[in-house]
């Protein structure tokens, strides 16, 4: 049986794209392209793991949105995962490449073109159809009246 896996992921805004990086090699599915993020663990809800990861991933600070959608069920050559999306905004812009070796913020139609983590196709072409523009103009606006 395979394995199964919660993992939380930032789905981070900047003008009408989204960030994505190109996994480094020696990680499984190393060179496609994936949402910043990883697994949850133990006592940590989606939250704090996707604020983790990306602190972790990137060296970078979130400014959390709502859930893209739902969580999703999928599953790749290795696992079931169990994903947790969140639109974000940086607060910061290191974008270190720890965890993958390019990062680019992309739009949704190019990244239907590119390759990407299976489980992860659905956030996609959901974001095809999201004025995103709007989304980001929204985490910003309720981040400075806090
Ligand atoms: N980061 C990320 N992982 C994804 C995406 N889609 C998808 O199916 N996954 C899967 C791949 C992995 O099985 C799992 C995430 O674990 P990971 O190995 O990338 O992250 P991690 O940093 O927590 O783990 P590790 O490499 O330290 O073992 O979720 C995605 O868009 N981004």
């Amino acid at each position: 049986m395979k394995k199964k896996i919660d993992v939380a992921l930032a789905v981070i805004l900047a003008e009408g794209r989204v960030l994505v990086g190109r996994r480094n090699l020696d990680r499984i599915y190393g060179g496609w392209w994936e949402f910043p993020g990883g697994k949850i663990e133990p006592g940590e809800t989606p939250i704090m793991a996707v604020r983790r990861e990306v602190a972790e991933e990137l060296g970078d600070q979130l400014m959390l949105g709502a859930p893209v959608m739902p969580p999703i069920l999928g599953e790749h050559a290795l696992a079931q995962v169990h994903l947790f999306p969140y639109y974000a905004c940086l607060t910061t812009h290191h974008l270190r490449q720890v965890a993958a070796y390019d990062l680019r913020f992309v739009t949704p139609q190019q990244l239907l073109t590119m390759q990407v983590l299976g489980p992860s196709l659905p956030i996609v072409q959901h974001l095809t159809t999201v004025d995103l523009l709007a989304v980001q103009n929204q985490i910003e606006t309720s981040n400075k009246t806090k």
